[in-house]
């Protein structure tokens, strides 16, 4: 949602338009909120509702994120600039119409939250999937809220453990927030508040500071603030290497992981299978080979990696290390593991999500050539474990390594 005109900002322009950031970073507040839709889990199309008098400059905006636009999904990510409306029901209500059949899920967004992390759209998007019909996020209050009447009288004081602040994407199924753009009318600030006004329930899940709203121009200088402190792009790059046993997750967390950062994710299963489909009989070292070429080429760049392989034996694990050395790059290995039972689940009941690619069954999978890792930085069991918790050891893990190397001993 970009088509307010950003009144209590003042600004010389609409919000959606006011720049945010310095120097190579600096970009209007909607490029910014963008970039976050565009690390939402299997993503197919975006409609920026613009105000109607601006919409060459908020195409123009969106063209900023070209490059991540066409990595985000392959370039399968659709995006389409409407024209919104007076209010902002108005305006999701345009951005609705214009969404193409077939879509299920709808985010609704604000691009006032311009630096929402991606773990927040993870979790809206996770929560519609396991079966609620509208989700939103939230923080608890740390005011205590006072409900006043027209003359500025106390009238009653909500018990605080039972208030959220909301913000947003909002997340629904489709047809339940047309139903409640359709049938539900009246004054609400958010979708969430027409689908609770038909008596549908809506589930919370945690919000972030980081999602902080640019209402007034306090917001927008907290805000600057908080993308000053955050290392420029093109500073040193991180390599990520996964290792473990096929079925542990490491194609998960690297794509999880690969969106969140905007990384460049680097498979050896893909190597190897593009590299038999294009006729090599027995692909060994030169699937890793290729790998660590790769790696080197985008580390060199000043992308962040994930190396996404098996990665069985010391030599393989002191090859990526050498790639991250040779490039100046951070390094964190990261072992995945998982519990007997459910890791013989996931091997049974897993299909190619490769063309081409023979999945091992699980007696290959323990048969395989593969030295338990002793020194790896983090050692992840994902038995049971949301995706979204693993990135976040893996983000506090990173946070503890010194800019390049490995972390220092305890
Ligand atoms: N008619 C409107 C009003 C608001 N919004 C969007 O809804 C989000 C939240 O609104 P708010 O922060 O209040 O933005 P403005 O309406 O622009 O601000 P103000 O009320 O100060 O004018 C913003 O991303 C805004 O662009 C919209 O798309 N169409
Ligand atoms: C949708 C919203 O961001 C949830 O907190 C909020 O209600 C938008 O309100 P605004 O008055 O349009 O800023």
């Amino acid at each position: 949602m970009a088509a307010g005109r950003g009144t209590r900002l003042g600004a010389d322009r609409p919000k959606a338009l006011v720049p945010l950031g310095r120097g190579p970073d600096a970009a209007p507040l909607v490029t910014h909120a963008l970039r976050g839709v565009l690390s939402c889990p299997d993503l197919s199309d975006v409609v920026v509702v613009a105000p109607p008098d601006r919409m060459p400059e908020l195409t123009a905006a969106v063209d900023l994120t070209g490059v991540e636009l066409t990595s985000a999904g392959a370039g399968q990510v659709q995006v389409t600039v409407v024209a919104g409306g007076a209010e902002r029901s108005d305006s999701v209500a345009a951005g609705l119409a214009a969404l193409p059949p077939g879509v299920g899920i709808v985010l609704v967004h604000d691009a006032a939250r311009a630096l929402t992390p991606p773990a927040v759209f993870e979790r809206v998007v996770e929560a519609v999937r396991h079966g609620h019909s509208a989700v939103v996020p939230a923080l608890p209050v740390t005011d205590t809220i006072k409900m006043v009447d027209a003359r500025d009288h106390v009238v009653s004081t909500p018990d605080r453990n039972a208030l959220r602040a909301v913000q947003t994407p909002q997340g629904f199924l489709r047809e339940t927030l047309e139903r409640a753009h359709h049938e539900a009318g009246g004054s609400v600030t958010d979708d969430a508040g027409l689908v609770e006004s038909l008596g549908d329930a809506v589930f919370v899940v945690p919000g972030d500071p980081r999602s902080r709203k640019i209402t007034d121009a306090e917001d927008l200088a907290v805000v600057e603030s908080w993308l000053s402190a955050t290392p420029a792009r093109g500073a040193t790059p991180v390599l990520l290497v996964l290792g473990g046993l096929p079925g542990t997750g490491k194609t998960t967390l690297a794509r999880a992981w690969a969106r969140s950062r905007r990384a460049a994710h680097v498979r050896v299963d893909t190597i190897e299978v593009a590299l038999q489909r294009a006729g090599a009989d027995q692909v060994g070292p030169q699937g890793y080979a290729a790998a660590y070429a790769l790696a080197a080429d985008q580390l060199a760049l000043g992308l962040d990696v994930v190396a996404d392989s098996v990665n069985p034996l010391p030599v393989t694990r002191a090859a990526w290390r050498e790639v991250a050395s040779a490039s100046g790059a951070t390094v964190l290995e990261v072992e995945l593991t998982c519990a007997a039972t459910e890791h013989r689940e996931r091997v049974e009941g897993r299909t190619a999500d490769i063309v081409g690619h023979q999945v091992p069954d699980w007696s290959g999978v323990q048969a395989a050539d593969y030295v338990p890792w002793t020194d790896a930085d983090v050692a992840l069991d994902t038995t049971d474990v949301d995706v979204s918790d693993l990135l976040a050891h893996v983000e506090q893990a990173l946070a503890a390594v010194p800019e390049v190397g490995k972390p220092t001993a305890p």
